[in-house]
Order: structure tokens, then sequence, then C-alpha cells
């Protein structure tokens, strides 16, 4: 049976895309379908078995679409694996984890799903929007950092973990205690 995976990403200059359809390439060398969206314009995740969902990182912050996805599907994604990334560090920091912003580590945990993958990201004069983006498309921030053997290797583990569920049943996070106990 072949599984169908969302990737769904949000971006500001492109970047996050070619991660997520690099993920998408991937994913499909694995034998699993893949479908790759710009977040703001998923309508229904019904027919998903899985969700990748990506986010550019502006200013320690997750892009709101992205967000607004979590929030608007979390219901369902309780009842999906998902998977999550962010795309942001560039230059010497290239290499530094980023941690989730609160909002989106609050609905991770809401929905059950593991802490994103950090990914380095890109800052080029010829993609940048905005004052601040073109000013450190100048300096020493500026160039495509992004890793694509890591991205690849990331969404090979990924693909093994959604291949699991041909022999083993995803199970549901608990509930959140409601302090009440039984
Ligand atoms: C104004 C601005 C603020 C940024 N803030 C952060 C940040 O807080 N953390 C981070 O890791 N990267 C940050 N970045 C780097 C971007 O996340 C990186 O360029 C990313 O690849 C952009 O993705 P996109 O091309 O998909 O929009 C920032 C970039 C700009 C231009």
């Amino acid at each position: 049976m072949s599984r169908k995976v969302l990737v769904a990403y949000a971006t500001k200059s492109g970047s996050t895309a070619g991660i997520a359809s690099a993920i998408g390439t991937e994913l499909r060398r694995h034998g699993l379908e893949a479908d790759v969206r710009e977040v703001g314009k998923v309508g229904s995740i019904t027919e998903y078995d899985a969700i990748v969902l990506g986010s550019a990182i502006y200013i320690r912050r997750w892009r709101p679409e992205a967000v607004q996805f979590l929030r608007k599907h979390a219901r369902e994604l309780r009842d999906r694996q998902v998977w999550l990334f962010h795309s942001g560090p560039v230059g010497p920091d290239k290499d530094q984890t980023q941690t989730m912003p609160s909002n989106v580590a609050r609905l991770a945990h809401r929905i059950g799903a593991t802490p994103a993958m950090t990914f380095a990201g890109c800052i080029s004069p010829d993609t940048a929007k905005g004052f601040l983006a073109r000013r450190m498309a100048t300096g020493n921030l500026a160039g495509d950092s992004r890793d694509w053997k890591l991205i690849a290797a990331w969404a090979s583990d990924v693909s093994a973990a959604i291949h699991a569920l041909d022999t083993a049943p995803w199970h549901r996070p608990l509930d959140e205690p409601s302090g009440k106990q039984s």
C-alpha cells in the first residue's frame, strides 16, 4: 500500500520551497506518494497519512500561515504522523539548531509531533524581500547554506518511519492531563 504524504511549506523568499521540494523527491524515491504544496494553498488534509510541515524562520518566529495550519488542523494532525522542520540559520551560524518558537512548541505538543528539525537557509540578493533582508544579503550572512545531503538523509529517515506504519499502528498521543485524577 502506498502511503500518501503532504509536504507543506511556508516561505517568504522561496528557499524553504526548495527544501520542501527536495524532501518530496526523497520521499518518492522511497516509494511514497508525496504532494508538495505552499501551506496557504492547502485545503483538506484528510487524504494524507502523514504530514511534513516546514517554515522559514524570521526574527525567531515561524511564518504565520504555517502556525495557522497547525491550529486549524490540530485535531486531524493528532491522528497522523507529523514531521516538522524549519529553515533559517545562515553564514557562520548555519549549523546552529534553532529552538521552536513557543507558540509552535505548544501546538507541536498538542498534536504529538516531535521537535522541528533545523535546516540551514539561504539569503540571496536576488530573492531578498524588504530592507533588512536586502541589507543582510550583502553581508557575511549572504549565500546558500542549504545542506542537500542532510535534507535527503532526514527525509529518508522520515520515509522509514512512515513505512513502519505498514506493520504497526500510529498511536495518538494521550490527552493532556486535566488536572483531575481518575
Ligand atoms: C529579516 C530576516 C530575519 C531573519 N531571522 C532569522 C532568525 O531569527 N533565525 C534564523 O535562523 N534565521 C533567520 N533568518 C534567515 C532566514 O530564515 C533564511 O534566509 C531562510 O532561508 C529564509 O527562508 P525563505 O527563503 O523560505 O523565506 C532571517 C532572515 C531575514 C532576512
